[in-house]
């Protein structure tokens, strides 16, 4: 690790499950507190025994979460719900109807859906700003955001707002963001996208809020057809394959494997990838004249994103879930199968098969069932409520008061409490810090990926520095200019974890503006990081077009020297 001078304080007992957090948005990043406004304006309306000394408050009571926002329960919402398969203009309708709106919010789950939603409604003249955990982008006289799910604002007034793939407020550990954005935002019209198997659960939620709820049924606009045979073997590899495999150990063999036929060379898309990454290998493979024809991924391309894939082919129908190795969901396999053939590629018919014939009968099944109803929303309670229960108990532990919440919370059967064991092992490192706990909080959801053990200990000496000297300069932890192409799998692996540590601390320059200040370096620096990670990805093809190769080595010098 030639470029962090981390220490290694960090307890190894911290353990490596990884959930979806460390690499997606983080959670109730959105809070933005005024505390003593907040305890002024609580004593004065609700009675606990701390203020009041008559009838207890029960914190850990979250039955009623639609009375936690106040703004979109004064509006008269009229919620639109377009609902169907993948690959169905769910989302297009939608945009239209943000687009030609007076102001709106799109909320998506990934940083790339509304990166693309912007850059979509900026080119329609319509100005856009994208807020997400780690980008702001203000565009003059916006009136339109496109944000990711967590930064979804329930303060303002809009008149059209989008919420993209709903279905995932059914998600263990990010689904309360989206029961949040469903709740919360105060729209005259609220559009809901995503897999029908969300429709009775959102119309049980908004059974409560007065809303008035209209749904829309959508069919796949291009046929997808399950093959009745297995791939069996690489040679049988086509232009727009699209191999779905879910660990980061596979992806890079079977790009290697195909490569070795010398036929094709792959584009790769998996979460830990840098988005920015991400997004530059899908729109190779998008790009007919480029060499990359052939797609090797993860579940990362399940949601939303345009991919012109002709078929999709299983590697495996089974993925580890952090806890154990399981068959994938009919849900999962539906959306993952469905990316083939989206309407307006090049590819008008979509097909899936797996590269063993064994898997066949699950495929098969899969598509012919309906997905699961879903039966519960994720919630989790607010920060405000987090911060009045530590007033009346007197702890500024955020573990204890997280413990707390995760096993008293009374729920109705709508909802869970959202799983937030990453959380818990945030907080137990910096418990140990002497920081308030609003601090506490924010590294508490910061996008930190406790698993990755860079990442985590970048986690430890930003919070150690911040709690120390109040200030944190990126150069104390990391040298720039000693960032080099990776040569193997392992070098690859470290620079991902180098870029979530400095995406981290772009995220917290964010929020700690004064304290955080080399966000400017911290930013060039994550770019000079995803270009070297794809300089490694296309050295590893079997024959790099020379005009290519000059081509990214021009990027790359021209952002070196940035
Ligand atoms: N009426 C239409 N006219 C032109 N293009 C359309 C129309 N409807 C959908 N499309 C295009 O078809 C593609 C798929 O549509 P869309 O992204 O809305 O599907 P979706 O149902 O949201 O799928 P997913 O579940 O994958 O998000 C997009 O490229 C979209 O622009
Ligand atoms: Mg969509």
């Amino acid at each position: 690790m030639a470029s962090f001078l981390l220490r290694r304080r960090i307890s190894s007992s911290l353990g490596v499950s990884r959930t979806l957090h460390g690499n997606m948005e983080p959670i109730w990043q959105h809070v933005e507190l005024r505390i003593a406004a907040l305890v002024t304006i609580s004593c004065a309306t609700r009675k606990y025994s701390s203020c009041a000394g008559t009838t207890k408050f029960d914190f850990t009571d979250l039955t009623r979460p639609h009375t936690w926002y106040p703004n979109a329960r004064r509006k008269h919402r009229k919620v639109f719900l377009h609902m169907g398969p993948t690959n169905s203009g769910k989302t297009y309708h939608a945009l239209k109807q943000l687009e030609s709106s007076s102001s709106g919010i799109y909320c998506g789950p990934l940083r790339l859906l509304a990166w693309e939603v912007a850059k979509r409604l900026n080119k329609a003249k319509v100005p856009c700003d994208l807020i997400t955990g780690q980008e702001r982008e203000e565009v003059d006289g916006a009136e339109h955001k496109a944000v990711t799910v967590e930064m979804a604002d329930v303060t303002s007034d809009y008149h059209c707002a989008v919420i993209d793939e709903i279905q995932m407020l059914g998600c263990r550990t990010r689904g309360f963001s989206f029961t949040r954005a469903l709740l919360g935002i105060s729209a005259d019209e609220l559009h809901l996208c995503g897999d029908a198997a969300a429709v009775p659960l959102i119309q049980e939620i908004l059974k409560v809020t007065g809303d008035e709820i209209e749904v829309h049924y959508y069919e796949r606009l291009s046929p997808l057809v399950p093959s009745k045979v297995p791939l069996v073997s690489f040679s049988h590899i086509q232009t727009g394959d699209c191999i779905v495999t879910f660990s980061r150990r596979e992806i890079y063999r079977l790009k290697k494997k195909i490569e070795n036929e010398e036929k094709h060379l792959c584009s790769v898309v998996y979460g830990s990838l840098p988005p920015e990454t991400r997004t530059r290998q899908a729109t190779m493979f998008n790009d007919a004249s480029s060499d990359f024809d052939v797609l090797v991924a993860s579940d990362a391309i399940g949601m939303g994103l345009n991919l012109n894939i002709s078929r999709i082919i299983f590697s495996t129908m089974k993925k580890f879930d952090g806890i154990e190795m399981r068959d994938l969901t009919i849900s999962e396999i539906k959306q993952i199968a469905g990316r083939a053939g989206r309407y307006g590629s090049k590819f008008p018919v979509g097909e899936v098969t797996c590269i063993d014939a064994e898997d066949l009968p699950l495929l098969h099944s899969s598509l012919k069932s309906p997905s699961p109803t879903l039966e519960r929303a994720g919630l989790f309670p607010t920060f405000e409520l987090m911060f009045m229960y530590s007033r009346v108990h007197q702890t500024n532990d955020l573990h204890q008061i997280l413990e707390h919440f995760l096993d008293n919370a009374k729920l109705s059967e709508n909802y869970f409490i959202a799983d937030c064991e990453e959380t818990l092992k945030v907080a137990a490192v910096i418990d140990e810090l002497p920081l308030g706990l609003h601090d506490k909080y924010l590294f508490c959801i910061s996008p930190v990926d406790m698993g990755d053990e860079i990442s985590s200990q970048g986690l430890t000496q930003f919070a150690q520095n911040y709690a120390n000297k109040g200030i944190v300069r990126l150069r104390e932890i990391f040298t720039p200019g000693t960032l080099q192409v990776p040569k193997t799998p392992a070098a690859l692996k470290e620079l991902e974890s180098i870029h979530k540590v400095l995406d981290l601390y772009v995220w917290l320059s964010f929020r700690l503006e004064d304290s955080f200040p080399d966000r400017e370096l911290a930013s060039s620096q994550k770019a000079i990081c995803s270009l070297l990670i794809e300089e490694f990805l296309e050295r590893l093809g079997w024959e790099m077009p020379i005009a290519r190769r000059f081509q990214s080595r021009r990027r790359l010098s021209s952002q070196l020297l940035d």
